[in-house]
């Protein structure tokens, strides 16, 4: 069996062109979506990461306000950035890359629930644990639209997430065990005693482990489906969660890159939109986070 590919390139470029229309539409009415982000430092990930943010933006009409502070900045230098843009009416939206090595807890916290388009305030997590409509984080979200769209049946699904951090693995496991997704979620991680268990009996697995190779085809059930988050890098090359030999047994495999990383922007793209339309139509503040699929 050769695994089919969950192309998150075609999925963004499809996106992109919805999104487009959206933003004329928007400017019709006088309104400019803006982007901000923030960045912290010169990891050249991390810099690629905003670049692509904003050429996204770009190519769609979205406004973008990029905040780049060296490396070394303090936490009140960050936190001074994120007060300016949480009151900039240009920006409608706004985000803080991580990692940034400072206190993300208390930058999340200061950011205006209502620009968070991360979905990573409290508030907006919070509303993501209690079932109530909330900004979805990217990632997370990015990688339902991809099995959505692939057709790959979430509801009932045994999925296998490995990694509990906070941008992936948490969220993830919260969006898919909503009733709208209906999937059975274990929650693997560093302290998990035996990995190869739980992933054999999946549909799907998702590893967001960061350790190059972690999953092999021996742990894989044959027609599974298997998405690759791990952004490990040798010889300057993104190495994968994912071993190649997986292919060979999968039913789905997210290609890295061009599978999970796509999506990410492509969300990220969605939830601005999304705010500013929302913004538009004057809803209430309940109102007006709709991105609960
Ligand atoms: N504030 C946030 N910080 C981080 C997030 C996030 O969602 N919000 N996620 C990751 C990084 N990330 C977005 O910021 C991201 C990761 C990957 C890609 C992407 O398009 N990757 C390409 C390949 C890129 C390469 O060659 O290096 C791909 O997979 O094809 C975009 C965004 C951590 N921080």
């Amino acid at each position: 069996m050769t695994a089919r590919i969950l192309d998150g390139r075609a999925a963004l470029a499809e996106i992109k062109t919805d999104l487009r229309a959206r933003v004329a539409a928007l400017a019709e009415q006088g309104v400019v979506p803006g982007l901000g982000t923030v960045l912290v430092g010169d990891d050249p990930a991390s810099t690629w990461y905003v670049n692509a943010k904003h050429r996204d933006c770009a190519e769609i009409g979205i406004r973008s306000l990029r905040r780049d502070l060296p490396a070394g900045s303090s936490q009140a230098q960050v936190e001074a950035v994120v007060d300016d843009l949480n009151v900039d009416p240009d920006c409608t939206a706004f985000l803080v890359q991580q990692p940034t090595g400072l206190d993300e807890f208390a930058i999340l916290s200061r950011i205006d629930p209502a620009k968070d388009v991360d979905g990573l305030h409290p508030v907006n997590l919070g509303s993501l644990v209690l079932g109530e409509p909330a900004p979805l984080p990217c990632t997370p979200f990015g990688i339902v639209h991809l099995l959505r769209r692939h057709e790959v049946q979430i509801d009932g699904a045994e999925v296998v997430v490995i990694g509990r951090g906070l941008t992936v693995g948490r969220p993830l496991g919260l969006i898919l065990t909503r009733r709208s997704e209906n999937a059975t979620v274990t929650l693997c991680h560093t302290g998990t005693r035996d990995l190869a268990a739980h992933t054999r009996g999946a549909d799907i697995i998702v590893s967001a482990a960061g350790v190059p190779d972690l999953v092999t085809a021996d742990m894989v059930r044959p027609g599974a489906a298997v998405l690759d988050v791990g952004v490990a890098r040798r010889d300057g090359k993104i190495a994968g969660d994912v071993a190649p030999d997986v292919a060979e047994v999968a039913g789905w495999i997210s290609p890295n890159p061009g599978g999970v990383g796509p999506m990410t922007r492509a969300m990220l793209l969605t939830n601005v939109v999304e705010a500013a339309e929302r913004a538009a139509r004057g809803g209430a503040p309940a109102d007006r986070v709709t991105a609960v699929r």
